[in-house]
């Protein structure tokens, strides 16, 4: 169905021309460079998609240019090659809207800037309402505050809340008018791990129940394999993967990805011969993909040892070669003690 350029009247580009069969955001051979001391590629030749009601992570390296392409999907940054789509349409850049960002999109970002820390939370979401109609003001920001648990919190100045609740104060705002995107630059870096997951949990239903898209920039795997549908990996600006978490885990297609969503052993042909793998390319061995035995005659240290609860992360070492494994803490190993491997999984990938 051809949604009309009206749909978004401010987001019009002239002369633009639908293009059918796109997923919700498209980019295309999307290029943005940097002059500074030097030219810096920030994104070069970047073609995705990003599907409707789902959460996409975009996950990389530092300098990898996620942050780069979260702006360029809003439209706050102008593309130096390539274009994005929005349902499309063609993103406008800042040389051609007068307040830089799409009309359906909202982006929450880092730090707290957008927030009147002086003003209470209430105020704050509601600014973003027009007082057209005001009992639709009081009714949605009533909403948006229920929606992300701060309801308690209205009369509170936002300077006297924590890094979370402030966080959450964000959020209502940016969704308060009822964005068909949420774009969030690392969202839950000032929040601590057990307050993150609960606003991931909150997050997700949102999703569920609104159909919001949300697309965030991430470098905490653990983070993103939980909570998103879809990941895109970027290494220098370029795609390098982009699918399910789960898919992209378990046959990570290059080294660098399995890096990123795991503390992954990656062996060369020569070191994988050396635990029986002939697989003619370089091998990714996740940690929980290696069973150890104690074995006094075996080849393998025990080199470190990190106790992290319910588990143990091992680190041993044979000819030169060390590997990263886990280990359940019913059996109590230590540094200096011998090991037998035993690789129960691995995935070949190219060098
Ligand atoms: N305004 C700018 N001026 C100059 N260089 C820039 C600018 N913005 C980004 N860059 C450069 O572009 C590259 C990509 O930056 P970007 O912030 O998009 O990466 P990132 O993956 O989000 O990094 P991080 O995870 O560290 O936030 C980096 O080399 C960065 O230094």
């Amino acid at each position: 169905m051809a949604i009309p350029t009206t749909h978004f009247p401010s987001c019009s580009v002239p002369n633009d021309v639908q293009r059918e069969g796109l997923p919700l955001i498209h980019g295309e051979s999307l290029s943005r460079s940097f002059q500074a001391k030097e030219r810096v590629v920030a994104i070069s030749e970047l073609t995705f998609g990003i599907r409707e009601g789902q959460i996409t992570a975009i996950i990389g390296e530092s300098g990898s240019g996620k942050s780069t392409l979260l702006k360029l999907i809003y439209g706050l940054l102008e593309p130096d090659g390539g274009e994005v789509r929005y349902r499309g349409w063609r993103v406008p850049g800042p040389r051609e809207k007068l307040i830089p960002g799409h009309d359906a999109m909202r982006m929450v970002s880092q730090g707290f800037d957008d927030l009147n820390t002086y003003a209470n939370v209430w105020d704050n979401v509601a600014s973003q309402l027009s007082n057209t109609d005001l009992e639709a003001k009081h009714r949605k920001t009533e909403d948006s505050l229920r929606r992300l648990r701060i309801t308690h919190l209205a009369k509170q100045r936002v300077a006297d809340l924590s890094g979370g609740e402030k966080q959450r104060v964000a959020l209502a705002r940016a969704l308060v008018n009822e964005p068909e995107v949420l774009l969030m630059d690392e969202p839950f870096n000032q929040v601590d791990a057990s307050f993150s997951e609960i606003l991931q949990q909150d997050i997700r239903s949102i999703v569920e129940e609104t159909g919001l898209t949300v697309v965030l920039v991430s470098h905490d795997p653990a983070e993103v394999l939980s909570m998103a549908d879809e990941l895109i990996v970027l290494k220098t600006g370029r795609l390098v993967a982009a699918g399910q978490p789960a898919r992209l885990y378990t046959q990570p297609p290059n080294a660098y990805t399995a890096r990123l969503l795991a503390k992954s052993n990656i062996l060369t042909q020569a070191e994988a011969s050396l635990l029986g793998i002939c697989a003619g390319t370089d091998v990714v061995i996740h940690p929980e993909w290696l069973s150890l035995k104690e074995d006094p005659r075996a080849g393998f240290d025990v080199v470190d040892t990190q106790f992290k609860g319910f588990y143990q992360v091992l680190t041993v070492r044979h000819a030169g070669m060390t590997l990263h494994a886990l280990a359940m803490p019913h059996v109590d190993f230590r540094k200096g003690m011998r090991v037998a491997v035993h690789v129960t999984r691995f995935h070949p990938v190219n060098a």
